[in-house]
């Protein structure tokens, strides 16, 4: 019997960096975790325990805020795309380089209509993500966001479905529709204007979820990713999870109340989960 080693990766997980960005007039507070996901020559390293090709993770995450300094002043993708140029670039034995990025949310506070220079309020879990890959066939920019919690309370409903013997869910044609969004996108190219397009593309996702007639979280689904195909050509697809955070209509009538859809109880668990790529034909 002959045992090989298979797909291995080695890298630094979760670098947690923060950076102020010093302007005249204001700071700017940015909050990043990087991880770094390396593939390459590193058999030797598992079978025989030769580091010799073996960049330590120490140096990686060194590396990580070294370059920062000059290299994390606009969006996470463009520092992502320097960190993983620099990896392959000055290391023989590196093939791949992977780098995840996690963007915390921090908006100036803002008191009658002027922000504050220095001060700050958590825009909520919301993050932004990028994960940059290259390698000897290229480079590819994903974008996306994660924790996206967004609801609305009308224009949502869900009817027409299969009903068995089992069924016991009420059709209606208006309930609460909320989501806990994570959603991703590929770019046709690592040279467009991250900031722009992730802005843009965020507003058109919100617009799209607000102003559409939900027959199902699958139909909004698709025209959210529809409505970014549609606007932006440097988007190649796009894939959304939207579970389902269910405000079950809570039944009144047991004490005599009318409840006018007025009413809800907020369950966690268990929870739909609705999932799905668009791409372009
Ligand atoms: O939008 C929905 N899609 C479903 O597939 C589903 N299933 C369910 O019970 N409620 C819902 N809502």
């Amino acid at each position: 019997m002959s045992i090989k080693l298979g797909k291995n990766t080695y890298g630094k997980n979760a670098v947690n960096l923060s950076k102020i960005i010093r302007h005249p007039e204001y700071h700017e507070f940015r909050q990043i975790s990087v991880n770094v996901v390396l593939e390459g020559d590193f058999e030797t390293a598992h079978t025989i325990g030769d580091n010799t090709k073996i960049l330590p993770t120490d140096t990686q995450k060194n590396t990580v805020y070294a370059l920062a300094k000059e290299h994390f002043v606009s969006s996470i993708e463009s520092f992502g795309l320097y960190l993983a140029n620099y990896f392959i670039s000055n290391n023989p034995s590196i093939s791949q380089a992977r780098i995840e990025l996690t963007e915390h949310s921090w908006k100036r506070l803002r008191f009658d209509g002027a922000y504050h220079p220095h001060a700050y309020c958590s825009g909520g879990n919301e993050k932004h993500t990028a994960v940059i890959v290259q390698n000897d066939k290229g480079i590819t920019v994903t974008s996306g966001i994660t924790d996206l919690l967004i609801l609305k309370t009308t224009d949502s409903g869900f009817e027409h479905y299969i009903k068995d013997q089992y069924t016991t869910l009420k059709e209606t044609s208006d309930r609460i529709f909320s989501t806990q969004c994570e959603v991703s996108w590929t770019y046709n190219s690592s040279n467009v204007l991250f900031v722009e397009l992730f802005n843009g593309i965020r507003t058109t996702l919100l617009q799209t979820f607000a102003n559409h007639q939900s027959l199902s979280v699958q139909h909004t689904l698709f025209a959210m990713g529809e409505a970014v195909l549609e606007k932006y050509a440097a988007v190649n697809d796009i894939t959304l999870n939207m579970p389902n955070k269910h405000h079950i209509l809570f039944n009144l009538e047991q004490f005599g109340v009318d409840n006018k859809n007025e009413i809800f109880i907020a369950t966690d668990e268990p929870y739909g989960y609705i999932t799905g790529t668009v791409v372009r034909e």
